[in-house]
């Protein structure tokens, strides 16, 4: 027996919204006991600026989850408390624990870990600014909480929003196109893939706006600062991880991934019903597997990308599973049906661009400013190198000559790289294939007296840095605004 196709409501996951909740993020939490929290809150930016934020949760009693009623009341606690644990961590020099009996009992209800992630920083924690108007329009949204108090941060979340809600609709439209696909009704697959397909456009579109208003620079030494986690953080301060203390006393150290849009329930969902399998990186993919693509999709392998699903909401990272044993948009066979074939392979299409622009974004926001980064510490003075610094933001030789195994030897552009090229990998034509294989080639500064470029500089190590949630080596033969 088929299993059956997932309800919505089952997962608290909107028709109309997606993975953002179908009630808006408070404002505030409404019982007045929560006070302090809220005052904390609107003075976030400055108690940071200020260095005095610690002292002010040092001095907070610890409150008790009794006064948060509806799941909108929680949601919003855990927001709050984790932006307060990641601003006392990463606005200090070297912090050890954090009282964190509220949170741990949050984090529990809504199964997410203690720690910031895409749900605390995205998907709840935002408003639209006209209640008349769409809330995929980024142009109709503001968010709750920042740590820097800028437009640049603020911008950096919503666009994520604005994709969250644009591809929302995504979702039924595909279970229609599941509930189908087991009708073996190949016009309403194709149907629903076209519709697929124009909004994944959109996507892109929307992704793009980053370069708008979140200054490269900025997010590099400012944003990404505040959203590091615990995790390979030992430069940092944290050898161990973090202490979530449950009030036993016995708690011990944990290490958690930091906040990244990787976590987003929403484009894993896209990889599911497309079947796209993203391997570990470095993995070739197995030409037997293409048989097997032809009907149900495969489990994916642990790998990075997988690992995501841990710091997603509980009942989100259950769909993922869910969806994953149900989808089946291969089965009316492409192949035979060219018009089912092309409407898949324009979602592939454009789901590819969608991670090319991701990686232009990525070179522009975190390799460019990494040797930028590089460069101006070989130049400082001995004293000014001895200087402390928060190591959240630096980027460091690795100490091994041989690349580390797990995420921090991962290189940060050929993991994405193979993410994108893996999408298209399942495509049905063959035009398709090659189109979506092909390398894309090196574009110069146009300047056509340019004498021989210098050499580069040979760096021996490569260079540790932290992405958002991962830590990557960063290669100087990758990456560059045109050259991916
Ligand atoms: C300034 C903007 C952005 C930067 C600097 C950035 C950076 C990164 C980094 C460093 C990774 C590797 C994993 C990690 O360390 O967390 C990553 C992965 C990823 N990011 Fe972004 N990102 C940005 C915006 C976005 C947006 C708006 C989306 C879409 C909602 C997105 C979707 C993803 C996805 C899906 C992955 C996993 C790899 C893949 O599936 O291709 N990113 N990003």
């Amino acid at each position: 027996m088929l299993p059956p196709v997932p309800v919505l409501a089952d997962y608290g996951i909107s028709p109309a919204h997606g993975f953002l909740p179908d009630v808006l993020p408070l404002t505030r939490l409404p019982d007045p006991y929560y006070n302090k929290w809220e005052s904390i809150a609107a003075n976030l930016q400055h108690l940071i600026l200020s260095k005095r934020l610690r002292g002010v949760i040092d001095r907070l009693p610890v409150l008790s989850t009794v006064g948060l009623e509806h799941d909108a009341e929680w949601r919003r606690a855990y927001m709050l408390l984790t932006f307060f644990a990641h601003g006392y961590i990463w606005g200090g020099d070297a912090p050890w624990t954090v009282i964190s009996v509220p949170l741990l009992d949050i984090c529990k209800r809504l199964e997410v870990p203690p720690v910031s992630t895409y749900a605390a920083s995205v998907l709840w924690n935002f408003k639209p600014l006209f209640m008349g108007e769409d809330m995929d329009d980024l142009d109709n949204l503001a968010t709750l909480v920042t740590f820097t108090g800028s437009l640049d941060e603020s911008w950096f979340y919503l666009v994520s929003v604005a994709i969250e809600a644009r591809g929302g609709p995504i979702i039924p439209l595909m279970l229609t196109a599941v509930a189908a696909a087991r009708q073996n009704d190949a016009e309403t697959v194709t149907r629903c893939l076209r519709g697929f397909a124009e909004r994944l456009d959109d996507l892109g579109e929307l992704l793009h706006r980053m370069h708008e208003s979140c200054d490269p620079g900025f997010f590099y030494r400012r944003i990404r600062t505040f959203l590091a986690g615990s995790k390979n953080m030992q430069e940092a301060g944290l050898p161990h991880g973090v202490i979530w203390d449950d009030g036993s006393g016995k708690s011990d150290y944990v290490q958690y991934s930091g906040p990244s849009n990787a976590q987003s329930s929403l484009i894993q969902f896209f990889d599911i019903m497309l079947g796209i399998e993203h391997r570990p990186t470095g993995e070739k993919a197995d030409p037997t597997s293409e048989s097997e693509r032809e009907g149900r999709m495969k489990a994916p392998s642990h790998n990075f990308i997988q690992d995501m699903r841990r710091y997603m909401p509980g009942p989100h990272a259950r769909f993922l599973r869910d969806v994953t044993s149900v989808a089946n948009i291969r089965e009316p066979t492409p192949k035979a049906n060219p018009p089912l074939g092309i409407a898949y392979d324009a979602c592939l299409t454009m789901l590819r661009n969608f991670r090319d622009i991701h990686i232009a974004i990525v070179t522009r926001f975190i390799i460019l400013p990494s040797r930028q980064n590089r460069a101006r510490s070989r130049s400082r003075s001995p004293e000014a190198a001895r200087r402390p610094q928060n190591l959240a933001t630096a980027s460091k030789k690795e100490q091994q000559t041989k690349k580390v195994k797990g995420t921090g030897g991962t290189a940060l552009i050929p993991f994405l790289k193979q993410a994108r090229d893996e999408t298209g990998e399942p495509a049905v034509e063959a035009w398709a294939k090659r189109w979506m294989s092909r390398q894309a080639k090196t574009v110069g500064d146009g300047d056509f007296f340019a004498g021989k470029p210098e050499e580069p500089e040979v760096v021996e190590e490569p260079v540790v840095e932290h992405g958002l949630a991962g830590t990557w080596t960063i290669d100087d033969d990758v990456g560059g605004i045109c050259s991916y």
